[in-house]
C-alpha cells in the first residue's frame, strides 16, 4: 500500500486557452490516513483541485497522483462528494443505495450506508428529488461511505446541514475514517467544522498552495507576538498590525524573539485569517517526509 494519498507536482489548471489559471504551480504531498482540510477564499481553486483528484479534470501542466497511481486508475478506491451533491433525482433513497451496491460490488458496506440514512429519519421510498438539500447531502454521504473508500473527497460536505446533523455526520465520518484508516480530504469555509477533526491542512489562495502540512507542525511554525513597535527582522512576517505603540504580528520565527513582549501559539482560526488577509505572505509547504520541515524561499 502506498504511503501517499495525493501528490501534486507543479500542478496547473487553466480552463480554456484564454482563461485564467484556476491552479498554478501546486506542489504538496498528503500522506494516507490523514484528515485534510482544504481551505481558501471563494474561487481559490479548492473544487478544481478535488475534481482533479477524482479524475474528473485533467491538469493543464504538472501532475497529480492519487493513492500512488493516475487518478483514473484509482477511481474504484475513491469516493467523491461534489459540491452540488449530484444524485439521480428520480431514484428513491433505497434504490440509490442499491445502485451504490451494484456499482461497487466488491467494496459495498450496506450497514454503514443504511445507518447514515436511518439516522436522518429518511423514508427509503422517498424520491431523491423530494428531499431537502441537507437530506440529499445525507444520501450522498451514505453512498460515499458505503463504498468504503481508501480516499474520501468531500467538497464542502456540511454546508447545507443543520447543526445537529452536521455534528452527527462529522462524528460518524471521523469514527469511520479512524476505524478504517480512510484518508479524508474535505474543503470547508467553516473553521469550527475543521477544528478538532482535521490533522492536515492545505490552504489555497489564487490557485496556489499557501500552506500545506501537518496541522500541528504548521501551527508550531508560527507565533503570535505582541510588544512595542519594532523591526521584525529576521522573522518571516505573515501579518503585522500596529495599535498605538503596540505591534501585534503573526510570524514564522527565525532566530531568538525579543524579550520585551509576549508570544503565544496561534489558533487555527488566527493562522487562517492572517493568511487570508495577507495573500502575499510567503507560502509554507511542509514535506511530511522531512521534520523539521524547511520553509522554502518566498
Ligand atoms: N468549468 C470552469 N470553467 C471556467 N472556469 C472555471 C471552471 N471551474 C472553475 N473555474 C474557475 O476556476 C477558479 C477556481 O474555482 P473553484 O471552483 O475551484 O474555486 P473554489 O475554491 O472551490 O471556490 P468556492 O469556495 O467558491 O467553492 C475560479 O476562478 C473559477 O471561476
Amino acid at each position: 500500500m502506498t504511503e501517499t494519498a495525493i501528490a501534486a507536482a507543479a500542478l496547473g489548471k487553466r480552463f480554456g486557452r484564454r482563461g485564467g489559471w484556476a491552479l498554478r504551480e501546486c506542489t504538496f504531498r498528503l500522506p494516507v490516513g490523514r484528515v485534510c482540510a482544504v481551505v481558501g477564499p471563494n474561487g481559490a481553486g479548492k473544487s478544481t483541485l478535488l475534481a482533479h483528484a477524482a479524475a474528473l479534470l485533467a491538469p493543464t501542466e504538472g501532475s497529480l497522483t492519487v493513492l500512488g497511481t493516475h487518478p483514473a486508475a484509482a477511481r474504484e478506491r475513491i469516493a467523491y462528494v461534489a459540491q452540488g451533491k449530484p444524485l439521480y433525482p428520480q431514484l428513491s433513497v433505497a434504490d440509490t443505495l442499491l445502485l451504490g451496491r451494484e456499482l461497487n460490488p466488491a467494496r459495498w458496506d450496506a450497514s454503514v450506508a443504511e445507518r447514515i440514512v436511518a439516522a436522518g429519519d429518511l423514508d427509503p421510498k422517498a424520491r431523491v428529488r423530494s428531499l431537502s438539500g441537507g437530506q440529499r447531502t445525507r444520501v450522498a454521504l451514505a453512498l460515499a461511505l458505503g463504498k468504503r473508500p481508501e480516499l474520501l473527497l468531500l467538497d464542502e460536505p456540511m454546508a447545507d446541514l443543520d447543526p445537529l446533523a452536521r455534528h452527527e455526520l462529522m462524528g460518524l465520518l471521523m469514527a469511520e475514517a479512524a476505524q478504517y484508516g480512510t484518508t479524508v480530504v474535505m474543503s470547508s469555509h467553516v473553521v469550527a467544522e475543521l477544528e478538532g477533526s482535521c490533522d492536515y491542512l492545505l490552504l489555497i489562495g489564487g490557485g496556489r498552495v499557501r500552506l500545506a502540512g501537518d496541522l500541528d507542525d504548521l501551527l508550531a511554525a508560527h507565533l503570535l507576538t505582541t510588544g512595542p513597535v519594532r523591526d521584525l527582522d529576521p522573522h518571516t512576517v505573515v501579518e503585522s498590525r500596529t495599535t498605538g505603540r503596540q505591534l501585534t504580528a503573526l510570524i514564522r520565527p527565525r532566530g531568538p524573539l525579543p524579550t520585551d513582549g509576549g508570544a503565544t501559539a496561534p489558533s487555527l482560526e488566527e493562522l487562517l485569517l492572517a493568511h487570508l488577509r495577507n495573500p502575499d505572505a510567503p507560502a509554507l509547504v511542509l514535506d511530511p517526509a522531512r521534520t523539521p520541515a524547511q520553509e522554502p524561499a518566498a
